[in-house]
């Protein structure tokens, strides 16, 4: 291998306890990008590092470092570890053993409980460090890539993120199909084998050729060819001396070609040096017999350092003057004169490793200045100066703006949405599909109720014409037994509402209803014209005053169970009451005398034309608005809130936020590409409440769409805080259906707030949608303005709820990082 590792200069690796580096010359001028500087013999890297170089000799370097989840079994424990800068290091050590997330902690994704991590010199996510950012290239041991896009946009994207021009991420994007073996850029990443995915996933890493490169696991489930041509590209990086590579790997023998290797084992590290000086110390070929006789160490270290605190406790503890050991099975028993006295473990205490390595660090690194190539066994090459900057390395000159990371956000979204246009077109439509559904089925009044009729009088209800009657007088003064009042009473019922039905008796009415054939039954009284005209005074031989009333009174006995049909029967008759007597009083005028025609009794009431909407206002008037703005709540919601769990679950999200990408920037991409569709959605909805159902909108139609649009954004702010707390998409959408019904409920949005209890209408007022619900009623049926102050209140709660998710979620997504 021919790298900086193999120089002579470069011994192998420090031991843990060296106090002191020593600094020799580079005996050959191989590098010819390198410009050396004379150094002296035997100078301390203290010496040189603060007198005459700026950067850091660690490209990373961990301190004492302590890691649990969630205060469970540490997962880091006094963990110590220094990546030289221009090297390849491989940290091996069995599965779990806390490599990954060693490795997050480094790019800023988790957060250590205790201890240093220093990036460059510098703590991650310092802007100084460049991570996240575009110094560090960063493959996630999940592939972390969209199915949706093909090779190039998946380039492209990451490629805009690091602030890359175009005809860069070109150049890259075919030398890394080439050298990575991709099938064609125009492929869809979807439609790739594990391997292929694989290795754009490395692709994605590589594509801005970073300073330092972190690959978790690159080379599972990639042929041996692939896999060798990927570490030769690796040892080609660094050997520039420009690049530093981290890699885990479980292939412990393809690690020999590193530099450094880490041998991790239950959250320390075992051992810190070079694959030869591993090989020569242990005596052995392969670098699997290592790791496994540094485990078994470990393994035996770990049981006589608890063995040695169980001897310690106990003499503390019980004041024991000395004590033997004896083996009982497997455990330790502590005796005192041949006196078993307790059993006591404790942890194995503080692990010694590393305490004594020196770790220097500048904070002055930048790119392109050059670096102080440092020998892992101490010894120092010259300081590398200014270095010649090649086309590659100016892509790390870039700076990418939050417009760019924004443009690439969008770009991805909306590729991502075109590429789901089934999907696309389900939630464009579904919020009018819904509003169509509602207005179809709800809001009308009932029709074609079995009604019984129980009169005396002689209706032909069965002849073809015999609503005509309602046409006509129904009185005739000069041959009174013409005379059927009742008849016109009847032709006025609305003609969709009832089928009447001939009764023959009370008994028999009756009896259909309990069985549940009709809803009802009206009965008119023997005479029932001839008392009508006795009441008001059109007739002079009368029976008694009292008979009169009786006999001029219509009986109704309803099936009042289901409360909508009840009511609406109840105001159809007394609609047509009134509908009758003004038919009396226009059809009769110069018919019958002026004297009767006045007594015909009105309702005691005048309604004049409504102040806003109509006599005959539907109720779905009152509620297509309202449900509209609950499905445009809700559907965001899940939108949101699911696309961000499968983001965090496929590892994109990580990724993309180790590039460079804020949480903020992140929301704020997804917010903008749904307000399009939130647009859509809304404009179409409200064309069919208007043009098809002919609902009026007497305000301003661009306020009552402002309104929905910012009421949509709120719905997906909060799927954004709902996916804080949700490690599945179906927890999430569980968890909204479970607030759809309470909201669509307690928001007033299917019944008037009046009517709720009064401490549940105060409940209601803290919902997101209740003050929107009123704002979007009063602009659609009243015409009122933003200023009105039952308008207003609506977009002011529905701005502030939008803050509130957004203050939460991003407070939460911080505090659960930190985790
Ligand atoms: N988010 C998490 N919450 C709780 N425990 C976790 C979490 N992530 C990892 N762990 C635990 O931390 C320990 C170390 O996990 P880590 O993924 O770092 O190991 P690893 O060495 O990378 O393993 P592998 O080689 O299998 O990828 C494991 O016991 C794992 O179960």
């Amino acid at each position: 291998m021919n790298n900086t590792f193999d120089n002579p200069a470069f011994e192998k690796s420090p031991s843990p306890s060296e106090h002191s580096i020593t600094v020799t010359k580079e005996p050959n001028g191989d590098n010819e990008d390198l410009e050396m500087e004379d150094l002296s013999d035997n100078q301390t890297v203290q010496d040189i590092f603060y007198t005459t170089c700026d950067p850091p000799i660690s490209a990373i370097s961990v301190r004492n470092a302590h890691k649990s989840y969630h205060k469970g079994t540490p997962v880091l424990t006094d963990f110590h570890m220094r990546v030289p800068i221009g090297t390849i290091y491989s940290l091996l050590g069995s599965s779990g053993c806390g490599k990954t997330t060693l490795l997050s902690c480094c790019v800023g994704i988790r957060k250590l409980d205790k201890g240093d991590i220093l990036v460059f010199g510098h703590k991650p996510g310092t802007k100084e460090s460049g991570v996240p950012g575009r110094r560090v290239g960063f493959m996630p041991q999940e592939l972390s890539i969209y199915n949706e896009l093909t090779i190039q946009e998946a380039l492209n994207f990451y490629g805009r993120i690091y602030g890359m021009k175009r005809d860069q991420i070109f150049e890259s994007t075919s030398f890394l199909v080439d050298f990575l073996d991709l099938p064609k850029a125009s492929r869809r990443v979807g439609s790739l084998s594990g391997g292929q995915k694989r290795r754009v996933s490395i692709a994605l890493a590589l594509i801005h050729d970073p300073e330092l490169l972190i690959l978790d696991e690159p080379t599972v489930g990639v042929d041996p060819l692939l896999r060798e041509s990927i570490w030769n590209h690796l040892v080609k990086l660094v050997t520039s001396g420009r690049t530093t590579v981290i890699i885990t790997t479980h292939y412990i023998e393809e690690a020999r070609q590193s530099n450094v290797i880490g041998i991790m084992r239950n959250g320390r590290l075992l051992a810190e040096k070079s694959p030869e000086a591993l090989l020569i110390e242990y005596k052995v070929t392969l670098l699997e017999d290592i790791v496994l006789t540094l485990c078994r160490q470990d393994r035996e270290e770990k049981k006589r350092q608890r063995d040695d605190n169980v001897e310690t406790s106990a003499k503390t503890e019980w004041g024991l003057s000395s004590i033997t050991k004896r083996k009982i099975g497997s455990e330790s028993t502590i005796v005192e004169e041949g006196t078993i006295v307790g059993l006591r473990y404790e942890s194995a205490g503080k692990n010694g490793n590393n305490d004594d390595a020196i770790f220097v660090e500048s904070p002055k690194l930048r790119p392109g200045t050059g670096v102080l190539a440092v020998h892992n066994n101490g010894h120092i090459s010259a300081p590398l100066k200014q270095r010649r900057l090649s086309t590659r390395e100016n892509i790390r000159m870039n700076h990418s703006t939050q417009i760019q990371k924004l443009t690439a956000l969008l770009i991805k979204n909306f590729i991502i949405l075109m590429r789901n246009i089934g999907f696309l077109i389900f939630i464009f439509f579904v919020p009018a599909i819904q509003v169509i559904l509602i207005c179809l089925t709800i809001g009308s009044d009932p029709k074609s109720l079995l009604l019984g009729v129980i009169n005396p009088e002689n209706c032909d209800y069965l002849s073809k014409n015999w609503r005509d009657i309602g046409k006509e007088c129904p009185i005739d003064t000069d041959a009174l037994e013409n005379s059927t009042l009742s008849c016109f009473y009847l032709s006025n019922l609305p003609e969709e509402s009832y089928i009447l039905e001939k009764e023959t008796s009370e008994f028999n009415a009756l009896q259909r209803i309990q069985k549940g054939y009709t809803y009802g039954y009206i009965e008119f009284p023997r005479d029932y014209t001839s008392n009508v005209l006795c009441k008001f005074g059109g007739k002079f031989d009368c029976p008694s005053h009292d008979e009169v009333i009786a006999g001029s009174n219509i009986i109704l006995e309803l099936d009042m169970s289901n409360k909508q049909i009840g009511q609406t029967m109840k105001r159809i008759f007394v609609d047509t009451y009134a509908k009758t007597t003004e038919a009396i009083k226009t059809n009769c005028q110069g018919k019958i005398k002026d004297t009767i025609l006045s007594s015909v009794a009105d309702l005691p009431y005048t309604f004049k034309k409504p102040v806003y909407g109509k006599d005959d206002t539907s109720f779905r008037e009152f509620l297509a608005p309202s449900i509209l703005l609950g499905l445009l709540f809700f559907f965001p919601l899940c939108s949101s809130g699911v696309s961000y769990i499968t983001e965090k679950k496929s590892g994109t999200l990580d990724r993309a936020l180790v590039a460079g990408v804020g949480t903020t920037e992140l929301m704020g991409g997804f917010l903008i590409s749904q307000v399009g569709i939130l647009l859509g959605q809304a404009g179409f909805a409200f064309l069919i409440l208007t043009q098809v159902f002919r609902i009026e909108i007497l305000g301003s139609i661009s306020l009552a769409l402002s309104l929905t649009i910012l009421v949509g954004i709120s719905g997906m702010s909060a799927g954004f805080l709902l996916a804080m707390f949700c490690s599945e998409e179906v927890q999430a959408v569980l968890l909204a259906i479970g607030t759809f019904f309470p909201n669509i409920l307690l928001a007033g949005m299917v019944w008037p707030l009046e009517g709720m209890e009064r401490g549940l209408q105060y409940v209601s007022y803290l919902l997101p949608c209740t003050l929107a619900c009123e704002s979007m009623r009063s602009i659609i049926s009243r015409g009122w303005g933003l200023g009105h102050g039952s308008v207003w209140p609506g977009f002011l709660s529905t701005l502030a709820w939008i803050i509130v998710y957004w203050v939460l979620a991003v407070t939460v997504h911080k505090i659960r990082n930190k985790i």
